[in-house]
């Protein structure tokens, strides 16, 4: 278990860049995730900690030992690759055995690695095959059993369940879970999958155009989103973001919508100039009757526990409401929505966000 640190590093390809000035504190034993858009930088940043790619400025630290310098095989961490990178003409055991081996590790000390990772991953049965004779599944357990022998002090996982089928995906993505609960190691875990990194992280570090947005825990990044980027890229459906004017005093402030509604939003700063409103689809939801924002459904998806409502507010805006599972409102009716004033959000034109809870 080691922690790693990433003091103001820089990234350039050429002329482009792609990572600038990125400060990162990773706990030993922590479940770090990167998430981000396409393109963000997230492989990048991965590679530069595990030496695949050079660090232009910046330091990095794996268990105290400056290591921007050093050769990705003297950081003692080992990746886990999307395309799982197994040597087709070999076994699982000797893909596993394969790096232990190049370092000169005793042949019994390699076999007891071997049956200690393939009895965590259970794949005990199939130590003698060939990468092309294992499901997509048991492949990327091979590859995280390759990973586990080195014993390294560090897991670096880069979109490790992306070619697996959605059924696969969830099954494995609890494994993964567990396997850091057993081996308590620190990890660091790349995705653009958002349930991934909800389900998986201890913290989320969210990168957009080449620097973090946020860091913090799934449940932060969700309720108190640091930026309208954030708020709108975590969550599905998408917050809803609607413009607004406000107008207050003391601690009661008004929020009008583009249609003339009013919204309160006891508590918020006064003295800001918020420009939006952010709302969740479940903190806008559909009422019987009432003094609320009425509008018109468009779309209404079922979805068993809960209904997705889409729908347009007087002057057209068009936004996502939540029902529950059994509505019955369909397509074209005309429906009132309420804002959960407990749960609301506001940004103003500086970046800043004020969060209700
Ligand atoms: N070897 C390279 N040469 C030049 N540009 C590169 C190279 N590798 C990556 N890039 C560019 O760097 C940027 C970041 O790429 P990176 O793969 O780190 O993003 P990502 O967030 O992991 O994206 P994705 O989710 O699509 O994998 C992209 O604009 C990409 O085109």
């Amino acid at each position: 278990m080691a922690g790693i640190a990433l003091s103001g590093v820089s990234k350039h390809f050429g002329a482009v860049e792609v990572i600038r000035d990125v400060s990162l504190d990773i706990q030993p034993g922590e479940l770090v995730v990167f998430l981000g858009p396409s393109g963000s930088g997230k492989t990048t940043l991965l590679r530069m900690i595990a030496g695949l790619e050079s660090i232009d400025e910046g330091t990095l630290t794996i268990d105290g030992v400056r290591s921007e310098n050093l050769a990705p095989g003297r950081r003692n961490v080992a990746m886990v690759f999307q395309n799982y990178a197994l040597y087709p003409h070999m076994t699982v055991a000797e893909n596993m055995a394969f790096g232990l081996r190049n370092i000169r590790v005793a042949p019994d000390v390699i076999g007891q690695r071997i049956a200690e990772a393939a009895r965590i991953l259970e794949i005990e049965a199939l130590l003698q095959r060939r990468p092309s004779q294992l499901s997509g599944g048991q492949r990327q357990r091979v590859a995280i059993g390759r990973a586990i022998v080195k014993e390294p002090k560090a897991f670096l996982f880069d979109e490790p369940l992306s070619n697996l089928d959605a059924a696969l995906r969830a099954r494995t993505r609890v494994e993964l879970a567990e396997l850091h609960q057993r081996l308590k190691s620190t990890m660091i875990y790349v995705t653009h999958d958002q349930v991934e990194a909800m389900t998986l992280a201890d913290r989320i570090v969210i990168l957009n155009n080449c620097r973090i947005e946020q860091m913090g825990s799934p449940v932060d990044v969700y309720a108190r989103p640091a930026s309208r980027f954030v708020a709108t890229f975590v969550g599905s459906p998408a917050m809803n973001i609607l413009p607004v004017t406000v107008s207050g005093s003391g601690d009661r402030l008004n929020a009008r919508l583009t249609d003339g509604s009013l919204v309160e939003l006891p508590g918020a700063p006064v003295n800001m100039d918020w420009r939006e409103l952010g709302v969740r689809p479940e903190s806008l939801t559909v009422v019987a009757e009432g003094n609320e924002t009425s509008a018109t459904a468009t779309v209404v998806e079922r979805l068993g526990e809960r209904t997705l409502v889409y729908a347009r507010l007087a002057d057209g805006t068009q936004v996502t409401a939540q029902d529950r599972g059994l509505s019955s409102v369909k397509a074209g009716d005309a429906v009132r929505l309420k804002f959960d004033t407990a749960a609301l959000h506001l940004f103003a034109a500086d970046g800043s966000a004020w969060h209700a809870r």
